[in-house]
C-alpha cells in the first residue's frame, strides 16, 4: 500500500482569487454564423445596424380616416378605403379624406388621421368631432428604428425580443460566439450507470447527468465521457479523450486526499494546475487546470459540491467563452428567516429559496446542507454566502447571496 498524504500540496485560494484565475483564462470563442430566427440564447458577435427605416413609410396608428389637418373642422368627402397591406398611390386633396385601417400606409396629401370613434360618416361625407393636429395618430418614417442606428451591439444576448428585431430587419443569418464543447467524465469504482444493476454500497452516477444538464443550461454543448474506474491509466486515457474533443473538460470525483484520488496528479502530468483547493464549502478540493487549449475543472465527487463548484466557477467560464459580457451570477442581499451557524473556517455557500416579501428578499434554507444531500439543491434559486466564524447569525440577519435562479 502507498502511504497516504497528510497534507495537500495545493494552497487554498479564496473564492474571489480562484474565480479571477478562471476568468483570466477564458475569452470568447470564435464566431459562427447561425440561423438568426432560431438564435435565442446565443450571444451576438457583431454590431447590427439598421439598414432601413421602420416604418419605411408613414403608417396609420389607428382605424379611422386619413385627412389634411389644415381642413380643420370642415366636413370632408370620403374618397377611398385603405387597408393595411394595400399599396399607396392615393392622393387626398383639400376637403377630402380616406378611410384607413391601423397599419395602412398613409396616402399622399394626408398629414394626420382621426380615430373612427371621433367621427360620423353620412352619405360619403365625414364630420369630425374635433380638429386634428398635423401628424396626429401617424407613425412617422423611422419612428421604431432609424436607418443607420446601432440596433443590437456585439455581446447582446439574443432573447425573444431580439429574434423579433432580427426578423423585422430581414436578417436571417447572424454571427454569434461559438458554444463551448464541454465533456463530462465521472470517476470512481463505486460509481455505476443509473439504469444498470449495482452491488450494495455502490452509488448511481448522478454527477455526470446533473453536470451535463447544467452545461446545457449554461449554453454549452454537452459531451458524456462515461465513467472511468479508479485506475490511473484508464483515467489518463479518458482525460486525453476529453481534451481531444472539448473546449472544457469536467471531471467528477477523485480530487481529495484518498489513495484513489488520481485526478490532480494526472492533470499535473499532462498540463498545468492553476489551483487545487478553494476556501469554500462545499467544494474545497475544486481544481482548475489547462491541458493544451482545454480548460479542465476537477470537481469534487460529492453531488452538492460538484454542482456548487459548477455554479461558482464553471458556469462563469462557460458564459465568458460564449461572449457573455456578464458571465457571473448577480448578487443581492437577503435576510435569513432562521438562524444559521456558520462553518468555522470556510465561507459556506448555503442553498436557499429566495422570495420577495414586500421590497425585501428573504432566504429560506433548503434544509440539511450536507455535501451528499442533493435534495439541498432542489428548488434552490440562491447560494447564500455565509462568512465563516464562531457566532450564529440570528434570524433576520442580512447576508450576501448569489442569485442562481428565477426570483418569486
Ligand atoms: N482527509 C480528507 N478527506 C476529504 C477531504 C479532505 O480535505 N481531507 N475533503 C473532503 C471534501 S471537502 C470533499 S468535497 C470530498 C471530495 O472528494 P473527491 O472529489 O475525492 O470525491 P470522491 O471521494 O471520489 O467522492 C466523494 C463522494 O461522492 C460520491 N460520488 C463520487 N462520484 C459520484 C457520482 N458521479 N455521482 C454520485 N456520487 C458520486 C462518492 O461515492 C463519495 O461518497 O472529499 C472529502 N474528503
Ligand atoms: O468541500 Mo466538501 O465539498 O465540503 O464537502
Amino acid at each position: 500500500m502507498n502511504p497516504m498524504l497528510r497534507e495537500s500540496p495545493y494552497p487554498m485560494l479564496d473564492v474571489e482569487a480562484a474565480l479571477a484565475t478562471v476568468l483570466a483564462h477564458v475569452a470568447p470563442l470564435a464566431l459562427e454564423h447561425v440561423d438568426a430566427l432560431r438564435a435565442e440564447g446565443r450571444i451576438l458577435a457583431e454590431d447590427l445596424v439598421a439598414s432601413e427605416d421602420l416604418p419605411d413609410l408613414p403608417k396609420a396608428a389607428m382605424d379611422g380616416y386619413a385627412l389634411r389637418s389644415s381642413d380643420g373642422l370642415l366636413p370632408r368627402r370620403v374618397i377611398a378605403e385603405l387597408t393595411a397591406g394595400e399599396s399607396a398611390g392615393l392622393l387626398v386633396g383639400p376637403g377630402e379624406a380616406s378611410r384607413i385601417m391601423t397599419g395602412a400606409t398613409m396616402p399622399t396629401g394626408a398629414d394626420a388621421m382621426i380615430p373612427v370613434e371621433l367621427t360620423r360618416e353620412t352619405d360619403g361625407m365625414l364630420v369630425v368631432d374635433r380638429a386634428i393636429r398635423p401628424g396626429e395618430h401617424v407613425h412617422p418614417v423611422g419612428q421604431d428604428l432609424a436607418r443607420g442606428q446601432l440596433v443590437l451591439a456585439r455581446g447582446t444576448r439574443l432573447n425573444a425580443a431580439e429574434v423579433g428585431i432580427l426578423a423585422t430587419l430581414g436578417i436571417t443569418q447572424v454571427a454569434v460566439f461559438r458554444q463551448p464543447r464541454v465533456a463530462v467524465l465521472a470517476t470512481g469504482d463505486e460509481v455505476y450507470e443509473p439504469g444498470a444493476p449495482r452491488p450494495a454500497g455502490a452509488v448511481r452516477d448522478s454527477n455526470r447527468y446533473a453536470l451535463l444538464a447544467a452545461v446545457r443550461e449554461a449554453g454549452g454543448v454537452a459531451i458524456s465521457l462515461g465513467i472511468a474506474r479508479d485506475d490511473a491509466a484508464i483515467q489518463r486515457r479518458a482525460i486525453l479523450d476529453g481534451i481531444a474533443q472539448a473546449d472544457v473538460l469536467l471531471t467528477s470525483g477523485g480530487v481529495s486526499m484518498g489513495t484513489r484520488d488520481l485526478i490532480k496528479p494526472i492533470l499535473a502530468e499532462l498540463g498545468t494546475i492553476h489551483f487545487g483547493r478553494v476556501k469554500f464549502k462545499p467544494g474545497k478540493p475544486t481544481t482548475f487546470a489547462s491541458v493544451g487549449d482545454t480548460l479542465v475543472f476537477g470537481l469534487p465527487g460529492y453531488p452538492v459540491s460538484s454542482l456548487v463548484a459548477f455554479e461558482v466557477f464553471v458556469r462563469p467560464a462557460l458564459r465568458a467563452l460564449q461572449g457573455d459580457p456578464q458571465p457571473v451570477r448577480p448578487r443581492a442581499i437577503a435576510r435569513i428567516d432562521a438562524a444559521i451557524r456558520p462553518s468555522p473556517d470556510r465561507p459556506e455557500y448555503q442553498r436557499v429559496r429566495l422570495a420577495w416579501r414586500g421590497a425585501e428578499l428573504w432566504a429560506t434554507s433548503t434544509g440539511n446542507q450536507g455535501s451528499s444531500r442533493l435534495l439541498s439543491m432542489h428548488g434552490a434559486n440562491g447560494l447564500l454566502i455565509v462568512p465563516p466564524g464562531a457566532q450564529v447569525y440570528p434570524a433576520g440577519s442580512s447576508l450576501e447571496v448569489l442569485v442562481t435562479g428565477d426570483l418569486r
